[in-house]
Formats: structure tokens, C-alpha cells, sequence
């Protein structure tokens, strides 16, 4: 089964085109809304021509997409049909810098190829198992009751497949397995897993909450919005300003890890402070995580930043000997695709770099989705 995988995010079009384990093709575009791609309709336009070269005559069986908000209704992957893009479209203000875009992905492509099946993979499914406890802010119920508002958490595709693929490293069941994962890329996000399952997640009722990420601030006082909201600044004022003008690009005036990385190697004193803060706060939530699973046997980083920057992973790890966690610096620096281990024999539990692959994850699910559709309509 090939199986096209999107991947939209308000400015850009990841995609892969995969049969099984191979990937067919795979690329990014970028500057959505600009004058030469004006919309998710021109992008794939853009790949499309890509496309043909590669499947020579074979078509597209499916295409999964990479839906961010769920909501409490989806849980599984499932069959998009006009009904489900429409309540995808009612979770658009929980997600404002993502859900839109996927909505956006979808049309596009039932525009583009009218009547192939598409499957939408949900980023807040394998946070479902999260207890009441983690999910439930303190506040008066009619806030959940009327209005859905809890912990949902994202990144879930990510963390489930590092999860499985950091168990398997280890040679530990899942079901067995504690752990806590580390997912660092433009957004950023950290998984208490307890038993091969989330008990809790840095990120909330929308992806802004947590570690400090590329543009966005993570935790912070809500009583600043109600300053600010004093002050003046309308709803549309604060989102923007905590969405996409805080974290890494507030602190350091860059979102990209690698601009912040030069430009703290070069002496600039506002970027090691970003790092600084970005590693603090990760490792408060590690120290936190590794006692609401009784105890992690490894500790696990992935996505952009986690995968490549072995400096990042140093300063954070640099916080963590209270945990009895140590770095091997050699082993830190080595590059690779595969799972592999960067702390020392003796620390106190493992630190595993593992690759996530968001896209193989999705390509998986949306297969069996099809498969079982077509079996239950047969
Ligand atoms: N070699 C590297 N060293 C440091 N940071 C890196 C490196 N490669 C990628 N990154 C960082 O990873 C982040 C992007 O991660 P990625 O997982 O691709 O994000 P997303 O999927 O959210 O767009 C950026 O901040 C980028 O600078
Ligand atoms: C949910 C989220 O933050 O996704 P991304 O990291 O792709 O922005
Ligand atoms: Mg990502």
C-alpha cells in the first residue's frame, strides 16, 4: 500500500510517500502564504509533479494526516469523512497554530484527489491514559463540563513510538518499562511514562504550556495575561506574543537551536541565558516526571533538538546529578540514526538518544485504519 503522509503546519507542508518501511520520497515546503505557494492547495501542487516522476504510473492508496488537537472524541486513528473534518474544524481554537493547517492539508487533498481514503493520526491520542489527577486543573468544574477544559497534551505519536522503540533498545517489555521522554523540536514537549504508558505531559489544553519552545513561552504566571489584558493587550495581542514571540526567539531573538547555539559560542550573553533557561526548566520536569513514574529506567531525548544538539542534552544533563545521571562525552558527540545510549556506565539510569519517526508512525496507522475499513465494508 503507498501511502502519502502530511504533515501541515501554518507555514509549512512536510510529506513523505512510503511503501511499508521504505520511504518513496519525503520533502518540505515552506512559506505557505507567500506569492509563489498562496496556500496548502498550491503546495501540493508544488509536490505533486515530484510525485508522478516517482510512482511511475502506480497511484496513492491513502493519505494519513498528522491531526494535532483531537479533542476528548478521537482517541484511534480514524477514516475522515465531511463530518469528522467539520469537528477537527471546532477544536481549530486549541490549536490555533496547528489545527487550522491539517483542516486546511485535508481539503486540499479531497479537492486534489477526490475519493481516496484519508486517515486522520491524532497528536493528543496516547495521552488519553493520563489519570485524573494529571489532567484536571484546579479549577471550578463547569470549566471542563462547559467548556472541555483539562490537559490533553501533544507530541503523542512522537512519544508512543520513542517509548516502544526505547523499550525494545533496552530489552525491557513495554508494559514494564518507566521512563521519561524528552521531545525537542520547535515545539517541545516532555512524557512521564509509567508502565509503556503516559501518565502526564508537560503540555496542556493546547501546546503552549511546559518547556520553553522555539516561539513559544511554556509555563508562565496566568496573572501576567490579566496584567497585560489590563494594560490593553486584546486576546489576538496575547496569543501572538506567547505563540509566536516568546521562548527562544524572545529570550535570544532566534527560534532555531542552531542560531542560538552560534550565537552563544560567539560570547552573546542573551543566548546563553536562553539555553541556560530552556535546560533549567527541562530538567525541573525530568527531576518531577521521574517520581510520578516511581522511578524512570532511562531517560530518552528525540525530535530536532534532542537527536542533534549534543550540547543541549549536556547542559541538561549537567542538572540532573542529583539524580545520579552522567553523560559520556564521547559517546555524546557520536551522530547516528539509529537508538543508541549517551550516559556513562555508572549513572544511575540510561540516557538514550532515539529517533522519532512521526511519519513511519502515521503511515503504519493509517494502513491499518484502511485495511480495516475495507475489511468491515467486504
Ligand atoms: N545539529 C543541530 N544542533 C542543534 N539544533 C538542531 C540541530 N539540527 C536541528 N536542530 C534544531 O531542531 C529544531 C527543529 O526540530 P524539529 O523536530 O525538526 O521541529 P519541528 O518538527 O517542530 O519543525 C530547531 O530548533 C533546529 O535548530
Ligand atoms: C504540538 C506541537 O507543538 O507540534 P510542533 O512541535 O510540530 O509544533
Ligand atoms: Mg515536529
Amino acid at each position: 500500500m503507498i501511502i502519502l503522509v502530511i504533515n501541515s503546519g501554518s507555514s509549512s507542508l512536510k510529506y513523505q510517500v512510503r511503501e511499508g518501511d521504505d520511504v518513496l520520497a519525503q520533502g518540505l515546503i515552506e512559506s505557505i502564504g507567500e506569492e509563489w505557494v498562496p496556500d496548502h492547495a498550491a503546495a501540493i501542487e508544488h509536490f505533486d509533479t515530484e510525485l508522478a516522476v516517482i510512482l511511475q504510473g502506480k497511484t496513492i492508496d491513502a493519505v494519513g494526516h498528522r491531526v494535532v488537537h483531537g479533542g476528548e472524541r478521537f482517541g484511534e486513528p480514524v477514516l475522515i469523512t465531511p463530518e469528522i473534518i467539520r469537528a477537527i474544524e471546532r477544536l481549530n481554537p486549541l490549536a490555533p497554530l496547528h489545527n487550522p493547517a491539517n483542516v486546511l492539508g485535508i481539503r486540499a487533498v479531497a479537492q486534489k484527489w477526490p475519493g481516496i481514503p484519508q486517515v486522520a493520526v491524532f497528536d493528543t491520542a496516547f495521552h488519553r491514559t493520563l489519570p485524573e489527577r494529571a489532567w484536571r486543573y484546579a479549577v471550578p468544574d463547569e470549566l471542563y463540563t462547559k467548556h472541555g477544559i483539562r490537559r490533553y497534551g501533544f507530541h503523542g505519536t512522537s512519544h508512543d513510538y520513542v517509548t516502544r522503540k526505547a523499550a525494545e533498545f533496552l530489552g525491557t517489555p513495554r508494559e514494564n518499562f518507566n521512563a521519561v521522554i524528552a521531545h525537542l523540536g520547535n515545539g517541545a514537549s516532555v512524557t512521564a511514562v509509567r508502565g509503556g504508558r503516559s501518565i502526564d505531559t508537560s503540555m496542556g489544553f493546547t501546546p503552549l504550556e511546559g518547556l520553553v519552545m522555539g516561539t513559544r513561552s511554556g509555563d508562565i504566571d496566568p496573572s501576567i495575561l490579566l496584567f497585560l489584558a489590563r494594560e490593553g493587550y486584546s486576546p489576538e495581542d496575547l496569543d501572538t506574543l506567547l505563540n509566536r514571540e516568546s521562548g527562544l526567539r524572545g529570550l535570544a531573538g532566534t527560534n532555531d537551536m542552531r542560531s542560538v547555539e552560534k550565537a552563544a559560542d560567539g560570547g552573546d550573553k542573551a543566548a546563553q541565558l536562553a539555553l541556560e533557561i530552556a535546560a533549567y526548566r527541562l530538567a525541573k520536569y525530568v527531576g518531577g516526571y521521574h517520581v510520578a513514574v516511581g522511578g524512570a529506567h532511562a531517560l530518552v531525548f528525540t525530535a530536532g533538538i534532542g537527536e542533534n544538539s549534543s550540547s543541549f542534552r549536556s547542559l541538561v544533563a549537567g542538572q540532573l546529578t542529583a539524580l545520579g545521571i552522567e553523560l559520556d562525552p564521547d559517546l555524546n558527540e557520536l551522530r547516528g540514526s539509529s537508538a543508541r545510549v549517551v550516559s556513562t556506565a555508572g549513572s544511575a539510569m540510561p540516557v538514550l538518544v532515539v529517533p522519532t519517526d512521526e511519519e513511519g508512525a502515521i503511515a503504519e496507522a493509517t494502513a491499518a485504519t484502511v485495511g480495516a475499513a475495507a475489511a468491515a465494508g467486504s
